[in-house]
């Protein structure tokens, strides 16, 4: 099978990476605004990146939980909208090290993804990003174990509280120091199905990550 490949620059270099890239490479803006757009000054709409022919978007990233206060239920409406306007999403989950320290991940991770259940009527065209706050961009990448549990967990997650058919067909990409090294064993875990990668993204590893999606799996 082929890897899906995304790429996600910041806002600015979206048209520019769109007409470099191959036509089956795509591209995700790295936010939108939360609703219709209109006055709101500064805010990307999901209208306004439809209109330029962006087909994905990624929603709900740590920084922007953190550093801008986005709550579960403020990235569940995003993601609502966004679907709405036909863009596809690629939303983010994840459990900070404190949260995952206290015995917490599971609890934290499905409570962000109920927010999205709640406002969506199908997972269609939702990618759901397991990113645990400690491992992006700190080197400190979850083992191949750690991932495969909060993954096979979400997955029951969804057969229970969404249906057995999205539990089976969503994918559940991880994120967090993925590299040409790690990203095999990684992505032989049986509920594993694809990265974001950061700043691996950026040099010749990328192509190592991207075809380590053909790995057999495990189970
Ligand atoms: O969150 C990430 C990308 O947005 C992951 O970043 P790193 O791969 O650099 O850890």
């Amino acid at each position: 099978m082929l890897a899906e490949v995304v790429v996600s620059p910041p806002y600015v270099f979206l048209p520019v990476a769109k007409s470099l890239l191959r036509s089956d490479i795509k591209v995700a803006a790295q936010n939108c605004w939360v609703r219709k757009g209109g006055a709101f000054t500064g805010e990307i709409s999901a209208e306004m990146l439809v209109n330029l022919d962006i087909p994905w978007v990624v929603l709900g990233h740590s920084e922007r939980r953190a550093l801008l206060n986005e709550s579960n239920e403020f990235v569940g409406d995003k993601v609502e909208y966004a679907l709405s306007q036909g863009l596809k999403v690629i939303a983010c989950i994840g459990e900070t090290l404190e949260q995952r320290e206290s015995g917490s991940t599971m609890a934290v991770v499905a409570a962000q993804t109920k927010a999205i259940a709640d406002k969506i009527k199908s997972w269609d065209n939702v990618v759901l990003a397991y990113e645990p706050v400690w491992a992006i961009g700190t080197g400190k990448v979850a083992s191949p174990a750690q991932a495969q549990e909060v993954h096979a967990e979400l997955r029951k997650w969804l057969a229970e509280n969404v249906s057995a058919e999205v539990a089976q067909t969503t994918r559940i990409i991880y994120g967090g120091s993925v590299n040409g090294g790690n990203c095999k064993e990684l992505a032989g875990q049986a509920d594993v199905d694809g990265f974001l990668v950061g700043g691996a993204s950026l040099k010749p590893e990328f192509i190592d990550i991207i075809k380590s999606a053909t790995v057999k799996k495990s189970a």
